[in-house]
């Protein structure tokens, strides 16, 4: 199948010029909204500048951690509750599927899905793609965490409900930044690989087209504002004529300013028989209440995510003077038990670097990831530590959440994540720890604690009702008797 970023031969030049710009996906000086673009440190650890921002946190983007998720995730993710499902009309016989065979889909389309390498529906793909494909078309509002499947599901959704013979945008799909915006265009493009007179457009920042152009790309997937203009302003796109309407990462669309007003301005204009079909990762209550404004009479799927559980970690403190005191206990805790991987947590950059040089002067294998750099350099710095080439991965929050790597072992706090109030993140911690003990695993877990700090991991100790040992990090005889 094709995909343009516009058509028509006048476009070509422009076209060639998008196309390269978007090959590179995000421009190491075009960083991420909210990604303060300040000098990138070398991979190889030469951090030869320091900004003033250092002492800032890194705030968490969920944008840029959606598209990083995307960007290293392997494979799918499984879970092991159960879809629930809210049907519009309980009456009605809910339908499963378990295999893609029984969708009925087109040749092309199954075909573009096995090559894929998908042999089965994902979980949340059984229930929804049956509602989804069904007739007449009903709408859906889908929550499960990322890397279940939506994506994929919506897709074939599309893709299985576009005339081929009718050349205008029948499906759109939006997405809160234009790097998502092809992302799911290019899921667009493998799966509909064999159906060749299916065209792709995205509507996004920097994709200009010329006045009286006639749009023929039957699926256009764009950010709320180009899509907007598009729309109204410039009529290339007669909203009349969508079948199906998509609104991807809902939670990543209302965290950014404007885009629901936008969106639902959108939907607005659509026909009364257009499906609508709304996707998140979360369902906080701000989600849930711009879903239901959105996504008139809908059905629900919801797929709980694992619960992140402290029960398999044994957590350790030690008390420290100062950042020099950390580091040497940090290093008899290193030379004391067989490590092997860890990631490391600081609460500000400049600790991060500060730490990254002192590990390296040491002679340790170490890399740095912190929210300065790109996306894509985030993401190759997570790809060389699941690959094994370092055994440290020292971090900001930026890393707190969602990404699985699964051989660490080991997780340091070398700063205990408080908030703004200075009050213990309760959650950070849950999430930093947390990832050590997954699927069945012992973890471990040091806390590097200034002794003005102790009340707060005090709290933290009582808050999760879990017991946090104190070490003397002195003590090696101590600290080789810990198994794991
Ligand atoms: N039925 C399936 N069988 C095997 N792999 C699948 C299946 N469906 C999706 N995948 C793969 O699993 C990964 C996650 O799928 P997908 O991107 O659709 O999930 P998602 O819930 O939309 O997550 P995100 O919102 O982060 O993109 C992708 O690599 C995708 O190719």
């Amino acid at each position: 199948m094709a995909s343009l970023l516009w058509g028509g031969d006048a476009g070509a030049a422009e076209n060639e010029r998008l196309n390269s710009h978007f090959s590179n996906l995000i421009h190491p000086r075009q960083n991420l909204r909210g990604i303060k673009s300040t000098t990138v440190p070398n991979i190889d650890g030469s951090l030869n500048n320091t900004e003033e921002d250092d002492d800032e946190e890194d705030v968490v983007d969920l944008a840029a951690n959606s598209l990083l998720n995307k960007l290293i995730r392997q494979s799918l993710i499984e879970s092991s509750h159960r879809v629930e499902v809210l049907q519009k009309d309980p009456s009605s016989p809910l339908y499963s599927v378990k295999t893609f065979e029984e969708l009925r889909l087109k040749e092309e389309l199954l075909k573009g899905i096995y090559a894929m390498g998908f042999n089965r529906p994902s979980k949340i793909q059984e229930m929804a793609l049956p509602m989804m494909l069904a007739h007449p078309p009903q709408n859906l509002i889908a929550q499960s965490q990322s890397g279940t499947g939506k994506t994929a599901a919506f897709v074939l959704a599309m893709l299985s409900r576009v005339n081929v013979l009718e050349l205008f945008p029948q499906c759109l799909c939006l997405a809160p930044t234009y790097e998502l915006a092809l992302q799911t265009g290019r899921v667009v493009e493998r799966m509909g690989k064999f159906c060749v007179d299916v065209e792709v457009m995205y509507a996004i920042r920097g994709n200009r087209i010329p006045r009286g152009t006639e749009v023929t790309k039957q699926i256009i997937i764009g950010t709320p504002g180009t899509v907007l203009d598009w729309c109204f302003k410039r009529k290339l796109i007669d909203l009349t004529k969508i079948r199906v309407f998509v609104l991807d990462e809902a939670d990543v669309m209302i965290d950014t300013q404007g885009f629901s007003d936008q969106s639902i301005r959108i939907q607005r204009a659509l026909p009364s028989d257009c499906q609508m079909l709304l996707f998140s990762a979360t369902f906080e209550d701000s989600v849930w209440q711009f879903a239901e404004r959105i996504i008139p009479d809908p059905n629900v799927i919801k797929l709980r995510k694992e619960e992140l559980t402290l029960n398999n970690i044994r957590q350790y403190y030690v008390l420290c003077e100062n950042r020099k005191d950390k580091y040497q206990a940090l290093c008899n805790i290193y030379g004391g038990i067989t490590i092997g991987q860890a990631i490391i947590f600081c609460q500000t950059r400049r600790n991060a670097k500060w730490l990254t040089v002192e590990m390296m002067q040491d002679g340790h294998q170490v890399s740095l990831l912190s929210g300065e750099l790109t996306v894509e350099q985030r993401a190759s710095i997570i790809q060389r530590f699941r690959d094994g080439k370092e055994k440290v991965l020292i971090t900001t929050n930026v890393c707190a959440r969602g990404i699985d790597v699964k051989q660490v072992t080991i997780v340091v706090n070398f700063d205990l994540p408080v908030n703004q109030a200075e009050e213990p993140d309760y959650e950070t911690y849950l999430h930093r720890i947390g990832r050590t003990g997954r699927f069945g695993k012992k973890g471990l877990a040091f806390n590097m604690i200034e002794v003005d700090k102790l009340p707060l991991l005090m709290k933290i100790q009582d808050h999760f009702n879990s017991s946090i040992k104190q070490l003397d990090p002195e003590d090696m005889d101590e600290i080789e008797k810990i198994e794991y």
